[in-house]
């Protein structure tokens, strides 16, 4: 099977200029089949703040209602995405941006199986393969927000950590997958107040006893629930790290193993 790597990059870097370019930088400077899948959390949160929409997080996902789901349609689907895509066509990347509403990309179900109500957060129900397959077959770079629909044309907010992992996991049916959530971080720290703390591998077993002590909480609970998900469902090898210090500077980030 062919290569692919799955890139995830988050709104702390996102909302960084300089870490933004650096992470294009590298990302541009990857060889063989690629996609990118961006989240934006933090600017999302910001616009909020400064429109006097109010934001309230849950398990670091976002209880998302009417007036949040039209503000993280702009900033995912609108800003963030195009910026991307111009900033990589500036270094030579042919990327195309998507949602997941298009070419009816990934489709979701209004979040139900929690005590909370997350207003418009979509669960994955089916990602279209095929048109994924088509576009990386035609070497265009995807750019992926993370705005799904129903199929009905209602948009959803869903984790992108989460889209990420349901592309990779897609994907893995014909390609070799690498998926790497890139974040500010090195990787998963052992003491989330020291970032020199990088633990080169996690395993189930410890992440859920460090879950316990809540030495993994906020961003870090979908980061790991998904890589752990992935690593299950046939993606060949999960990193949680800093992308442009992995390639860069061969740092190895966290490597997410089986027990
Ligand atoms: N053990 C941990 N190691 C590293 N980061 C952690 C840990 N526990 C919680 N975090 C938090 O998780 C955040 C990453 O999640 P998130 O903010 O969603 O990132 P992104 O938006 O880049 O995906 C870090 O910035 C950090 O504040
Ligand atoms: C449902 C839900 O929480 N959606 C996320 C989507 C963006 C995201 O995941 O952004 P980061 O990767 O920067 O955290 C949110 O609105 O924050």
């Amino acid at each position: 099977m062919i290569d692919l790597t799955v890139v995830k990059v988050g709104g702390n870097v996102i909302d960084d200029p300089e870490k933004l370019n650096d992470f294009l930088d590298a990302f541009s400077n990857l060889n063989g089949k690629i996609v990118l899948v961006h989240g934006g959390g933090k600017l999302a949160s910001d616009l909020a703040g400064s429109l006097g929409v109010q934001t309230k997080m849950v398990d670091g996902r976002r209880i998302t209602d009417a007036e949040n789901l039209k503000l993280v349609t702009m900033v995912y689907a609108g800003l963030i995405n195009k910026n991307i895509v111009a900033a990589l066509q500036a270094l030579g990347v042919n990327a195309m941006g998507m949602c997941g509403a298009d070419l009816d990309l990934i489709r979701a179900e209004k979040r139900s199986n929690s005590k909370v109500d997350f207003g418009f957060v979509g669960d994955i129900t089916a990602v279209n393969t095929l048109a994924l397959c088509k576009q990386i077959e035609c070497n265009s770079v995807l750019v992926i927000a993370p705005i799904t629909h129903d199929g009905n044309g209602q948009l959803f907010n869903t984790n992108a950590d989460t889209v990420a992992t349901e592309v990779a996991v897609a994907l893995s049916r014909f390609y070799k997958v690498k998926l790497v959530y890139s974040f500010e971080k090195l990787g998963v720290l052992i003491n989330p107040d020291d970032d020199s703390s990088v633990m080169p591998v996690l395993s189930s077993e410890k992440c859920a006893e460090m879950v316990k002590l809540n030495k993994i909480n906020t961003g870090m609970l979908p980061k790991t629930q998904n890589a752990f998900y992935a690593l299950s469902k046939g993606v060949e090898e999960v990193v949680i790290g800093n992308f442009v210090s992995i390639e860069t500077n061969h740092s190895s980030g966290t490597q997410i193993v089986n027990s």
